[in-house]
């Protein structure tokens, strides 16, 4: 993937929680862009502290301090708000924008984490959801968010 995004594609993806199909006034289904993967995440990181001699301070509990501060910052933006909706709505772009900004951090310091902890994070989240298939069957737990240890067959 290309280390720079342009603003066009930058705007393309932000615009992508608003837009709407013209004829039903519906939310379109709402989509990752599939790059950059995470193994380029991981890979861009390593770049970024490598170029600053910062290796020396990503230590894994520097790493999971420093992400645990970021989510901080993602819970200052929905402080005191009440509920809010799926897609943000009343949010301003700036609003948006900042919150983009903050999900970023947590993910690109839980990637570097897993790195340092040697955890192959995209195969790992496979095999927890097949796990979590497991743990909750559908067919058992449909409309339920009770707790795995509250059924009783
Ligand atoms: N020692 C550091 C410092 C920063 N970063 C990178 C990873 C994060 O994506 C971002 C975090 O930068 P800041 O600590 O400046 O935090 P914020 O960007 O959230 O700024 P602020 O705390 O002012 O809101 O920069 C890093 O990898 N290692």
């Amino acid at each position: 993937v290309q280390e720079g995004i342009n603003d066009g594609e930058l705007k393309t993806s932000r615009n992508k929680f608003t837009t709407h199909n013209s004829k039903t006034e519906q939310p379109q289904r709402f989509t990752f862009s599939p790059e950059p993967t995470m193994e380029d995440i991981r890979r861009m990181q390593a770049e970024f502290t490598d170029e600053r001699d910062w290796n020396q301070f990503h230590q894994p509990r520097n790493l999971l301090l420093a992400m645990v501060g970021e989510v901080g910052e993602v819970s200052e933006l929905f402080q005191w708000r009440g509920e809010v909706a799926e897609g943000l709505p009343g949010w301003t772009e700036s609003e948006r924008e900042q919150l983009a900004h903050e999900l970023s951090d947590v993910m690109i310091y839980l990637v570097e984490l897993a790195e340092k902890c040697r955890v192959d994070l995209p195969q790992a989240v496979l095999r927890k959801m097949a796990l979590n298939k497991l743990k909750y069957p559908a067919s058992k737990v449909h409309g339920s968010a009770k707790k795995y240890t509250e059924y009783k067959d």
